[in-house]
């Protein structure tokens, strides 16, 4: 049975439907499950989240959120003007979910318009070429200056190399050891794609948006958590104490 709260519009197609956890682990959060299933799920269905990418120019940002949401490869190189979003809708367990996913330029001359753009992510994915070690080490500063704009904790950060179909043997090996190392330091989780085949693409945006779903759930579940409480907690309604005083009607206190 489809929600409720299915936003208007086609349904979700066929595979950007998310019923386990992909990779790493196989079951959503089990307090997300339970309110999936009740359908509890508050307004998460309704809402978009924010996915900043951004990168050296010429990472392949672009080519990798065209693969992803139009299945096209273009071999030739329009660099992106400030920036640029796609929406991508989901369902996941069986709650219908939408991305917000901004691509961002890498020229600099465009780096104070793109950044602009970074407030409220609840992804960062910070992209560079594995044939060129330099754009790896440009991601510290992409990050730093992302998660500037964020609440610090508040975003997944993802790592992630592009161009894979071009690297192959000992030199893939060696850029994905320096890559993973360089992720552990940033708290990121590493991912090698592929725009040009397509390779580990669709699996790498699934597991963005569980995540960015899970972490959606629960957070408006403890939202809700906290404002009911703050309600029983209020001193709303005080009982005075039972003298013949407060038993008068003050509007008869006079005389
Ligand atoms: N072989 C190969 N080429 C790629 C891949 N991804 C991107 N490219 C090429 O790399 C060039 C740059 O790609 P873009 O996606 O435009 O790069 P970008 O990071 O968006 O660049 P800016 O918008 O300037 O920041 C293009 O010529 C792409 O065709 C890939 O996976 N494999
Ligand atoms: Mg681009």
């Amino acid at each position: 049975m489809r929600s409720s709260l299915t936003p208007l519009g086609p349904p979700v197609s066929r595979d950007r439907i998310i019923a386990t956890f992909p990779k790493l682990k196989e079951h959503f959060h089990g307090q997300v499950s339970a309110a999936c299933q009740r359908r509890n799920t508050g307004t998460v269905g309704l809402n978009l989240s924010k996915v900043v990418v951004v990168g050296d120019l010429y990472v392949g940002k672009t080519s990798l959120i065209h693969r992803f949401c139009k299945n096209v490869f273009d071999r030739d190189y329009k660099a992106t003007i400030g920036v640029d979003f796609e929406i991508e809708r989901f369902e996941i367990a069986g709650i219908p979910y939408s991305l917000q996913i901004w691509d961002t330029a890498g020229q600099e001359k465009f780096k104070c318009i793109a950044s602009a753009y970074y407030r409220g992510a609840q992804a960062i994915i910070t992209a560079f070429d594995l044939t060129d070690m330099q754009t790896l080490e440009h991601t510290r500063q992409w990050l730093e200056d992302a998660l500037r704009e964020n609440e610090p904790g508040s975003c997944f950060v993802f790592l992630v190399g592009t161009k894979k179909d071009l690297l192959s043997g000992a030199a893939c090996e060696q850029a994905e050891v320096e890559a993973v190392h360089l992720a552990n330091e940033m708290q990121a989780e590493y991912w090698s794609v592929s725009a040009k085949t397509g390779e580990n693409v669709k699996a790498f945006f699934l597991r963005v948006a569980a995540l960015a779903f899970e972490q959606s759930v629960l957070q408006d579940l403890e939202r809700r958590d906290s404002s009911r409480l703050q309600l029983g907690t209020g001193d709303l309604i005080r009982t005075l104490p039972e003298t013949q005083e407060s038993k008068r009607p003050s509007s008869l206190g006079c005389c």
